[in-house]
C-alpha cells in the first residue's frame, strides 16, 4: 500500500468483511485507475466468449444458469492495467498479514452480461477445487438506471437477501465459500471486472507423494 491512509481504508473494509462476510465499496478506485480499467475493458470486448460453469474439464456452457461472456486476464500479457495488478499485490499482502490467510495468487476476468443475461444463485467455490477464497467484483457501468436490472442479489447469514446495483466504480468483496449470490436478468450490457484471490492449495502432499 503506497500510504497509511489506504492501509487504514483496507483495514476497515477487511473488518466489515470479517463481520458480515461481504463489503460494498463505492468509488473503489481512484478516477484515473478506474478509467484505465474501463478503457481496457472496452478495448477487449471483441475477444469475449460465452462463459461456462465449473473448473477445467467440467466447464460446460449452460445458458439457463449463467449468461455472461468473459475474457480471462493474464498479468504478463495485460500490462495496460499494471497499476491494478500492483494494487492486487498490496491487497493480498494485507489480507495475509491481517486476516491470517495464505493467499498466493488470483484469477480475474472481464465479464459482460448481454441483455437477458443472468447468473443463478451459486457459491464461487467449485466442489472439486476449493481454493477461491475472496471474490472481488468491480462494476464498470456508466449511467446505470433503475429498471436496467442486472442487480447482484446477496443472500445473508440471517436468511434474507438484498440487491446491489452494478454501478460504475462500485466494488463488492465477499468470502467465496460462504456467500450465495445471483445476478438478476440484465436489460442491457452489464460490465464488470471479477476475480478471486486464491488460497495456496492444501493437501498438495497427496498429489506430490
Ligand atoms: O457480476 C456479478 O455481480 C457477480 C458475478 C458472479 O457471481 C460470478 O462471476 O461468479
Ligand atoms: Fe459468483
Amino acid at each position: 500500500m503506497n500510504n497509511n491512509n489506504n492501509t487504514e481504508k483496507w483495514l476497515a473494509w477487511m473488518n466489515e468483511l470479517s463481520c458480515n462476510d461481504y463489503v460494498i465499496i463505492d468509488q473503489f478506485l481512484e478516477e484515473e485507475l478506474y478509467n484505465e480499467v474501463r478503457s481496457f475493458f472496452i478495448n477487449k470486448l471483441d475477444l469475449f466468449t460465452q462463459a461456462g460453469i465449473g473448473a477445467l474439464d467440467k466447464n460446460t456452457i449452460i445458458k439457463e444458469i449463467r449468461g455472461d461472456h468473459t475474457f480471462w486476464l493474464d498479468r504478463s500479457r495485460d500490462t495496460d492495467i499494471n497499476t491494478f495488478w500492483n494494487l492486487l499485490d498490496d491487497v493480498i499482502a494485507l489480507f495475509n498479514r491481517y486476516c491470517f490467510l495464505s493467499l498466493s495468487g488470483y484469477e480475474f476476468h472481464l465479464a459482460n452480461y448481454p441483455p437477458g443475461g443472468h447468473y443463478k444463485k451459486h457459491l464461487d467455490q467449485f466442489n472439486n477445487r476449493n481454493n477461491r477464497t475472496i471474490t472481488i467484483i468491480l462494476y464498470l457501468n456508466e449511467n446505470w438506471q433503475k429498471g436496467d436490472g442486472g442487480e447482484l442479489e446477496i443472500y445473508t447469514k440471517e436468511d434474507t437477501s438484498f440487491l446491489v446495483e452494478p454501478l460504475g466504480g462500485r466494488c463488492v468483496i465477499f468470502k467465496s465459500d460462504t456467500v450465495p449470490h445471483s445476478v438478476l436478468k440484465s436489460n442491457k450490457n452489464r460490465y464488470s471486472l471479477t476475480g478471486w484471490l486464491l488460497q495456496k492449495p492444501s493437501k498438495l502432499g497427496q498429489f506430490l507423494g
